[in-house]
């Protein structure tokens, strides 16, 4: 495997992606500070983890966040920004998701933040990677802070519907999100049939995974990555079990 510097993201997740479902570890900068962000980094890396995403919805110090960008680069993974809102957008990370929240019902999700950040995004060189972002069932934080209106979960229809517009709009990733912390993760049935409908997709798919059985679940229905960021905060045993798991490294 080539290393990352000299790879674009898009790159190195399209060649990981060959050898199964990759693993991204979500860091809050409003939850976790550069010390700590660390040890998880260099614990995570060394089970397996294949990137970093690092944002949160709300709270969002974009020095302290520049800061954690710095210490998860040292691994030599790479830390992708995954936005909740302007302030996220920071210099020292290698790439962004660039991503708009379809089923918003505020256009300024929808493309009022994007228009906002792109010549910053341009102007810190950051690699972006175009992303659809489906807030499906619960949708915790950013379903409430995106004004999205979630797809329920049985509304298996609708979310294909919009995972297949996204990629007729040209959008290389689409993120399913179930919302952080949600009671429940993706149904697999959903991720089967958007996969079978859009398999050329990288698909993501976040919110709800605490345990390597949903995980594998998760996986095994088609994601491309999981995201896994409550759990990393909470239990990082438990994460490194889902990390080993997707793996087959147990
Ligand atoms: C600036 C650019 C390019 C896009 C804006 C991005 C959009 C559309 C944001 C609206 C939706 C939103 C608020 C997404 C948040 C995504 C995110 C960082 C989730 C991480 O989890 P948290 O929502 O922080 O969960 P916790 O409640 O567990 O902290
Ligand atoms: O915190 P959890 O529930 O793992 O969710 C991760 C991510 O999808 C949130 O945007
Ligand atoms: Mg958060």
């Amino acid at each position: 495997m080539k290393v990352l510097k000299r790879m674009k993201v898009k790159e190195y997740l399209e060649e990981r992606r060959k050898f199964g479902t990759l693993h991204f570890t979500l860091i809050d900068p409003h939850k976790t500070n550069a010390e700590n962000a660390e040890k998880i980094a260099s614990i995570l890396k060394d089970i397996g983890t294949d990137a970093f995403l690092l944002g949160g919805s709300i709270g969002v110090d974009p020095i302290e966040a520049s800061e954690i960008a710095l210490k998860l680069k040292e691994t030599g993974l790479p830390v992708i920004i995954f936005p909740g809102d302007l302030t996220n957008i920071v210099k020292t990370a290698d790439a962004i998701l660039f991503m708009s929240l379809l089923n918003s019902e505020n256009p300024y999700h929808i493309i009022g933040a994007q228009v906002q950040g792109a010549f910053l995004v341009k102007k810190y060189g950051l690699e972006t990677l175009p992303t659809a972002y489906i807030v499906i069932g619960y949708g915790g934080a950013a379903g409430y802070m995106g004004m999205a209106r979630p797809i329920p979960w049985d509304q298996v229809n609708i979310s294909i519907a919009y995972a297949l517009a996204a990629n007729m709009l040209g959008m290389r990733y689409i993120y399913l999100e179930a919302g952080s912390g949600s009671p429940q993760h993706i149904p697999p049935e959903v991720i089967k049939s958007i996969k079978k409908t859009v398999p050329e997709a990288f698909l993501i798919v976040g919110g709800g995974i605490r345990t390597k059985e949903a995980a594998l679940s998760v996986a095994e229905a088609g994601a491309d990555a999981i995201v896994t960021g409550n759990i990393v905060e909470e239990d990082i045993k438990k994460a490194e079990e889902i990390i080993k798991a997707i793996k087959k490294k147990d």
